[in-house]
């Protein structure tokens, strides 16, 4: 099972080139789509679960056995995909029970799988207490889940959620994460998000995306370990700090008694007292994509 993105361009009518020559190759796991707002991910989401046609390039579906282009024979993909998109809309007056019923109805799965696949559903989301209650009442949270359980109702081989922790609280956020990762080991999971956080445990892989162009595509470790002896502490006087933040990529930075503590990403020790620190993802972050750190709430 693989899915290849293959020099992959988008440009939009408006003129925005939202991809650039895109290339990425991809099996079972979970792999983080991470980048800044604007980064392309939602474009390539789109073109990933065929609703948008690339520019130029091409995404190819292997199960296995055959190879498709996905914009060539769309069904083919369909039928293995489960998306769960940014802007994901429920029906306040439905149940979550009503709701799924519904969609595998138009889905075109048979009554009797349909019923046993979501009650195995609700259970696999932990919704199996709140199925008969109105989805208009659920946390932003539940209905994230119930959205989990709408793409995984054709069990699909590729499951595509992006920006699905966006308005969770840091516990729906675990849990949501956790719920991925179960699900990853015989499926391709992809994940897009701006919050490092989202990533950091979950992924086999991280590709980081900026400006529509692939930056790197790595595990968690190799990402940590390429910052190696590259991160550093130091105190800097207030007064010196916006000429410090001039010269240097900063990750982190605390004001305390005796100065601005600052996290900093640089091949050579940046300031007299500055002290190497072990590197996170947030710094790998900054590193490699140049932008701003973006932290969980
Ligand atoms: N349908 C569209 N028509 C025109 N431009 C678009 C369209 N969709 C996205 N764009 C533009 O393409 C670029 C990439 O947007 P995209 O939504 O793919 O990025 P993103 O990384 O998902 O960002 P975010 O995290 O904010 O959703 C942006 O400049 C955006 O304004």
């Amino acid at each position: 099972m693989k899915l290849t993105v293959e020099n992959v361009s988008k440009r939009y009518g408006n003129g925005v080139q939202a991809l650039r020559d895109f290339s990425l190759e991809l099996g079972p796991g979970v792999l983080g789509l991470l980048g800044p707002n604007g980064a392309g991910k939602s474009t390539l989401m789109s073109i990933l679960a065929t609703i948008t046609l690339p520019s130029a390039g091409r995404v190819l579906w292997d199960d296995g056995k055959t190879s498709v282009d996905t914009a060539a024979h769309p069904n083919v993909l369909r039928n293995v995909l489960g998306f769960l998109p940014q802007d994901f809309g429920v029906y306040p007056n439905l149940s979550a029970l009503e709701y799924l019923e519904y969609l595998a109805a138009i889905k075109g799965i048979d009554g009797k799988t349909a019923k046993s696949r979501i009650e195995e559903l609700l259970t696999l989301v932990n919704l199996q207490s709140a199925k008969t209650r109105k989805l208009g009442g659920y946390s932003g949270g539940m209905r994230q889940r119930v959205g989990i359980a709408q793409a995984l109702l054709n069990d699909p081989k590729l499951l595509i959620v992006d920006e699905p922790t966006a308005g969770l609280d840091p516990e729906e956020r675990v849990r949501f994460r956790n719920l991925l990762s179960e699900l990853s080991h015989d499926r391709i999971v992809i994940l897009s998000t701006h919050i490092v956080s989202d990533v950091e445990l979950t992924a086999d892989r991280i590709a980081l995306v900026a400006a529509g162009q692939l930056i790197t595509c790595q595990s968690p470790d190799q990402l940590l370990n390429s910052l190696d002896g590259r991160v550093w502490e130091c105190v800097v006087p207030p007064d010196m700090l916006a000429q410090f933040k001039s010269h240097h990529a900063c990750s982190g930075m605390v004001r305390r008694q005796d100065g601005v503590h600052v996290r900093v990403v640089s091949d050579e020790k940046p300031w007299h007292n500055a002290e190497s620190e072990p590197a996170v993802l947030e710094d790998a972050y900054l590193h490699w994509v140049n932008a701003p750190v973006e932290v969980a709430a």
